[in-house]
């Protein structure tokens, strides 16, 4: 009998922080991965030890411990799409940007992770147009919650034609797609409301507004699940969708695991859709 056809491994790589908690950061865009049935790689820019009651201390990673990573990556396992969350300093940006060059990776989504949940800063401050210039213009996506788009762009985000503009913005800056989201909005309590932009219109994804404590890495398992998505083969708009589900999913079924502001629940787009 003839073997059936090795089926495509699709790959996708993140670049960001472990969190010992799992709900964020390395271990969250892993399980986002496995999930959604793509082969997960990761290039760890800093541990942080971390549960749901917050970020307890941050130990970044050396500049050659981040380069060694990316290009043991790209010397063998080139990623079908890369994400990164995390990136800590101007001197992790660089390096993660060279690599994207190099080896032509495509793909990249990149989540402008700067602080957490709980306050913790974890991007320095100074680093923000190091990741303006080097790594936006490399991006297929970008996707900042509200405070991030302010600090990138440098205005004030209130209404939704605020929103718009903050979105032309980032692409005139050199990213290709925007994904704004909205959970940081007061605005609209009973909904929330994420905006994408492709450099010639908007789409918007409105989901019901959960009551819960539990969103701990949020926006890195939705950035991971577009990621998935993009390594699938999926245009931009239907990686958003299915990362949308995916999402709206883990925060409507969480585990309330921890004291504090618990993780999302990987398992739930799985356990709840028929694939
Ligand atoms: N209470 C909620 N109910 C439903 N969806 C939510 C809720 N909070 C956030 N989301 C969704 O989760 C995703 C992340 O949104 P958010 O604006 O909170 O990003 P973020 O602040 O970057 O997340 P994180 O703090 O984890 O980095 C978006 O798709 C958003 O619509
Ligand atoms: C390693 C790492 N990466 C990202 C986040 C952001 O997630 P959140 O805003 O939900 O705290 C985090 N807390 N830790």
């Amino acid at each position: 009998m003839t073997p059936a056809p090795a089926p495509t491994i699709r790959k996708a790589l993140t670049i960001a922080g472990s969190d010992s908690g799992g709900g964020a950061g390395i271990q969250a865009d892993l399980k986002t991965f496995q999930e959604l049935g793509v082969y997960g790689m990761s290039v760890v820019t800093a541990v942080t030890a971390q549960n749901t009651l917050g970020v307890h201390a941050v130990y970044p990673m050396n500049e050659q411990a981040v380069q060694a990573q990316l290009q043991a990556i790209g010397d063998d396992l080139p990623p079908d799409a890369v994400k990164t969350g995390m990136l800590v300093d101007a001197s992790i940006i660089e390096a993660a940007a060279e690599c994207v060059v190099r080896y032509g990776w495509r793909n990249l989504v990149i989540d402008p992770v700067m602080i957490a949940k709980g306050g913790s800063a974890l991007l320095r401050q100074e680093a923000v147009s190091t990741l303006t210039n080097k790594l936006l213009p490399l991006s297929a996506l970008v996707t900042p919650n509200i405070p991030e788009a302010e600090e990138l762009t440098g205005m004030s985000i209130v209404t939704l034609s605020d929103r718009e503009e903050a979105a032309r913005r980032l692409c005139q800056m050199g990213a290709r797609g925007v994904l704004l989201k909205g959970g940081h909005d007061p605005s609209t309590q009973d909904l929330v409301i994420d905006m994408l932009y492709d450099g010639r219109s908007f789409r918007f994804w409105e989901n019901k507004r959960l009551d819960t404590r539990h969103t701990h890495g949020t926006g890195c398992t939705l950035s991971a699940a577009i990621t998935a998505g993009l390594a699938r083969g999926l245009e931009l708009p239907d990686a958003v969708d299915l990362a949308e589900a995916f999402i709206h999913a883990a925060i409507a079924h969480s585990l309330g695991i921890g004291a504090g502001q618990g993780p999302t629940n990987h398992f739930a787009y799985r356990s709840t859709t028929k694939q």
